[in-house]
C-alpha cells in the first residue's frame, strides 16, 4: 500500500502581479508528522500555508490536503483543517467559553459535543476557573495555547500553525509545544512556521525558505550533517548568507 500523505504538493506557486512569493515548492508531509515550515521574513511561508488552506487561489502548480484536491474539493479539505494564524482570531470581548462555543459551532459540533469538548479543553488547559472571563484578561501564552486548542476542538486530521508562539518566553513557548506532541501523538499533522529555531529542533522534518523557494528539507540532525553545523540556528544562517 502507498504512504498515506497529510499534504502533497508538486510545483506550488504564487505570483502577485510580476512579484512571485511561492515558487514552485514541491514536498510531502506524512500524517501524523510534526512539519517545520521555515524561512526568513517575506520568504513566502503564509503565502504557501494560505494556498494550503484554501484561503487564496494558487497560480500554478498542484496541491492534495488528506487526499483532496486543493482546487476543486476546497469543502472537504476545510472540514478536515485547522488554522491558528499569526494574530490568532480570538474575540477579545468574549469570555473563554464563549469563544470555545462560537468556533465550535462553526466547526460543526453538536451542543452536547460543544459541552463535552468544553470540559475537556479548560481541564486539559488547567483553566477550569478562567472559563468565564474575558479573553482580553488572559497572558499572551494562554491565549495562544486556547487558540490551539479550538483550532484541534473538531478533531481535524491536519492543523496549520503559523508562527503560533510568536512573543512568548522559551517556558511557554515549551508548554505549548507539549500540546503539539500530545496532538501529534493521537495522529494529528501538525505544520508549523516558526522563527524561533529551538522550536525547529523539536519537529521531525523541517523545510527552510528562501525567496519562495525551498533550499533545504530533512530532519533536523540530517541538516546539521549536511551543513556541517552545531544548531539548526546555524543552518539557517548558512542558508541566508548563501543568498546575499
Ligand atoms: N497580497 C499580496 N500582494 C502582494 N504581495 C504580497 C501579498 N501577500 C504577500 N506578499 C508578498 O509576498 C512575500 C512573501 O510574504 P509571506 O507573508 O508569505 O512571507 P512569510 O515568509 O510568511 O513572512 P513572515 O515571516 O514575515 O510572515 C512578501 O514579500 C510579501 O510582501
Amino acid at each position: 500500500m502507498s504512504k498515506q500523505y497529510a499534504i502533497v504538493t508538486k510545483a506550488l506557486t504564487k505570483r502577485f502581479g510580476h512579484f512571485t512569493a511561492t515558487d514552485a515548492i514541491t514536498f510531502e508531509v506524512e500524517q501524523g508528522e510534526i512539519f517545520g515550515f521555515l524561512g526568513a521574513n517575506g520568504a513566502g511561508k503564509t503565502t504557501a500555508m494560505r494556498m494550503l488552506c484554501g484561503l487564496l487561489t494558487p497560480t500554478s502548480g498542484e496541491a492534495t490536503i488528506a487526499g483532496y484536491d486543493i482546487y476543486k474539493q476546497t469543502e472537504q479539505v476545510k472540514k478536515r483543517i485547522g488554522y491558528m494564524s499569526q494574530k490568532f482570531s480570538l474575540y477579545e470581548d468574549l469570555t473563554v467559553k464563549e469563544n470555545i462555543r462560537f468556533y465550535a459551532g462553526i466547526y460543526g459540533l453538536s451542543n452536547q459535543q460543544i459541552k463535552e469538548k468544553t470540559a475537556e479543553l479548560l481541564r486539559k488547559l488547567q483553566m477550569e476557573k478562567e472559563g468565564g472571563q474575558l479573553v482580553s484578561s488572559l497572558p499572551l501564552g494562554w491565549k495562544q495555547k486556547l487558540s490551539f486548542s479550538i483550532a484541534v476542538i473538531h478533531d481535524p486530521s491536519i492543523v496549520f500553525l503559523d508562527e503560533p508562539t510568536g512573543g512568548v518566553d522559551p517556558i511557554t513557548r515549551r508548554q505549548f509545544w507539549d500540546l503539539i506532541y500530545e496532538a501529534a501523538d493521537r495522529g494529528v499533522t501538525i505544520f508549523v512556521t516558526t522563527h524561533y529555531m529551538d522550536e525547529a529542533e523539536y519537529c521531525n522534518r523541517i523545510s527552510i525558505m528562501v525567496d519562495g523557494k525551498i533550499k533545504a528539507l530533512d530532519t533536523p540532525r540530517k541538516l546539521k550533517e549536511q551543513f556541517n553545523a552545531d544548531s539548526m540556528n546555524d543552518v539557517f544562517l548558512q542558508l541566508a548568507r548563501a543568498k546575499s
